[in-house]
């Protein structure tokens, strides 16, 4: 086996200290990266070898979990590590790249290859191209490009095109990394692994499914990233429909990467196509304004005082198909929400009769099942039993499953697991090029209509509460309401600030 170099372009930035290196670092301890390897970061700022190795080795301190750290270890980890300063938007550098890799690999011709664009998303399409004139686009070689892959439709047609010019699909590999994550993974197994709950799973039982991905920190740092990107292209256009597709898909015959995303595109092409009503009524876009201690978007460093960017997008979708027609999905997505919580809630339809007496609220109207992905990772189902004693009161209860009751979900996070897939040549958790497109050509309508309508609504919402109270008019319409997430969690006085 030829020896394996990964080549880490924005070596310097916040995904790869935050993400990518402790992904690395656990991969390392697993023994998962094993025999001789490398890992060269590279980007304009200056590092030697050496300096780059004590940057990530005190950014591994501060971003492994401390139960996860062990100083050899880590120590033992930087001495894979290079360093190639250079500008990845010229191509000067990547006759220099080259000559590195054929040092660090002691090859003539390096093969085992793998890329990894962790650069602005403006460089996506830049990379591929120079690769391809320095001839290391070789047969053996990987590509990992982050998300967002595109702006919209057609800027992710025209990246779609430079990579099929540069690679093979088999060798692109899109990340989503809400695909890693162990719980996304799991909503699988719980459709496609029992039973009971598959006879259910459609549009004689289902009422209406909501999918929430909140997240109680503001924009951090990303000021600059996150005026060209919004909520919808940073959240919705990938990891929200993502979330969508695995409860909505029908089960793959044989579960492969060709298979599941087969099935995954047949979700997004049975997504109706938003008309003017859907446009205007059933997408609620807000932008969190300063409350308490906490600062207004447009406060942020890096964003425009009149900025009217999102951070917050509620959306109605249909699916039509023989499963889902007439079954709303509520998603939902906000930065300074009140806690950070990603959960599908399934919500069955009610009794068509309802026999006992319920009083004090909590009436066990309909079932719901909810899957939570994170935090307190598990699994709840709301049912209605009887209060026990005289007469027939019913109450809703919670048969409540957690991962901590199975050792918890593993530590390596969900990026520790998609590198290791894409160096094992699995690329069923990767995004394939016609799912991109068939996302995007289902939420580009929505960027025309926001540009194109200059006073399409913006809603304020203060920091810290759960964005504009328009997106529960939104579903009222269906009878509907959004779960609150803090009073499904077990240790909610842990997660929300009520
Ligand atoms: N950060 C996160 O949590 C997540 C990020 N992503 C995606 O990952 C990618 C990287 O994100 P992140 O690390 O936050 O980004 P950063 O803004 O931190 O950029 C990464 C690096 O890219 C280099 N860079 C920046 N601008 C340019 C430029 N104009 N030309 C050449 N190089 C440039 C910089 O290195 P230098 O100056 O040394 O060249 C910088 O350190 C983004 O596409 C983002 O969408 C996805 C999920 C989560
Ligand atoms: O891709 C992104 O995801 C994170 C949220 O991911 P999580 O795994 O922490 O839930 C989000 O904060 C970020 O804006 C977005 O780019």
């Amino acid at each position: 086996m030829d020896k394996f170099a990964m080549i880490i372009f924005g070596a310097s930035g916040d995904l790869t200290k935050r993400k990518l290196m402790p992904a690395l670092y656990s991969l390392f301890r697993d023994k998962r990266l094993t025999g001789e390897f490398t890992i060269l970061g590279v980007g304009r700022t200056v590092y030697t070898d050496e300096s780059y190795r004590s940057y990530i080795l005190e950014e591994l301190q501060r971003f492994v979990k401390p139960e996860e750290q062990d100083m050899e270890l880590m120590t033992l980890f930087v001495t894979h590590l290079f360093y190639l300063p250079m500008d990845p938007a010229e191509a000067e550098g990547y006759s220099l790249l080259r000559q590195r890799l054929i040092e660090l690999t002691d090859d003539i011709n390096p093969n085992n290859l793998l890329f990894y664009l962790a650069t602005p998303p403006s460089l996506y399409g830049v990379v591929p191209l120079h690769l391809k004139e320095a001839g290391l686009n070789t047969s053996e070689s990987r590509i990992i490009v982050e998300k967002p892959f595109g702006y919209d439709l057609e800027s992710a047609r025209e990246l779609n095109r430079i990579y099929a010019s540069v690679f093979d699909e088999h060798q692109i590999y899109r990340i989503d990394h809400f695909l890693g994550k162990e719980t996304a993974q799991n909503v699988l197994a719980f459709r496609f692994a029992n039973g009971i709950f598959e006879p259910l799973w459609n549009r004689n039982y289902i009422d209406y499914v909501e999918v929430t991905a909140v997240e109680n920190l503001g924009i951090e740092q990303r000021g600059g990233f996150y005026e060209t990107a919004g909520a919808l292209r940073d959240m919705v256009q990938n990891h929200l429909i993502q979330l969508v597709a695995l409860t909505a898909m029908e089960p793959p015959a044989i579960f492969n990467a060709d298979n599941f995303r087969n099935e995954v595109v047949k979700v997004y092409e049975s997504l109706t196509p938003l008309n003017e009503i859907d446009l205007n009524e059933h997408i609620v876009r807000g932008q969190y304004t300063a409350s308490g201690n906490k600062k207004g978007y447009r406060e942020e460093k890096g964003v425009a005082p009149d900025s009217r960017t999102e951070t917050y997008i509620a959306m109605k979708l249909g699916i039509s198909n023989w499963r889902w027609s007439g079954v709303p999905f509520y998603i939902r997505t906000g930065k300074q929400m009140p806690t950070k919580v990603t959960e599908i809630v399934v919500h069955f339809r009610e009794t068509p009769h309802q026999m006992f007496r319920c009083s004090g609220g909590n009436c066990p109207r309909a079932n719901k099942l909810i899957l939570r992905l994170q935090p307190n990772e598990g699994i709840v189902l709301k049912i209605g039993m009887k209060v026990p004693g005289a007469g027939f009161e019913v109450r809703q209860v919670t048969m409540d499953f957690s991962y901590a009751d199975l050792g918890g979900v593993p530590g390596g996070d969900a990026y520790a697991r998609l590198i290791d897939d894409c160096i094992q040549g699995d690329a069923t958790l990767f995004t394939r090029s016609d799912a991109v497109e068939a996302s995007w050509r289902f939420f580009d309508p929505v960027l025309r209509f926001w540009s194109d309508t200059p006073n399409a609504p913006l809603y304020g919402y203060p920091a810290g509460t759960w964005g504009p109270l328009e997106s529960e008019a939104m579903m009222r319409e269906h009878g509907a309401e959004w779960t609150n997430p803090c009073k499904n969690l077990k240790h909610t006085e842990q997660y929300c600030e009520l």
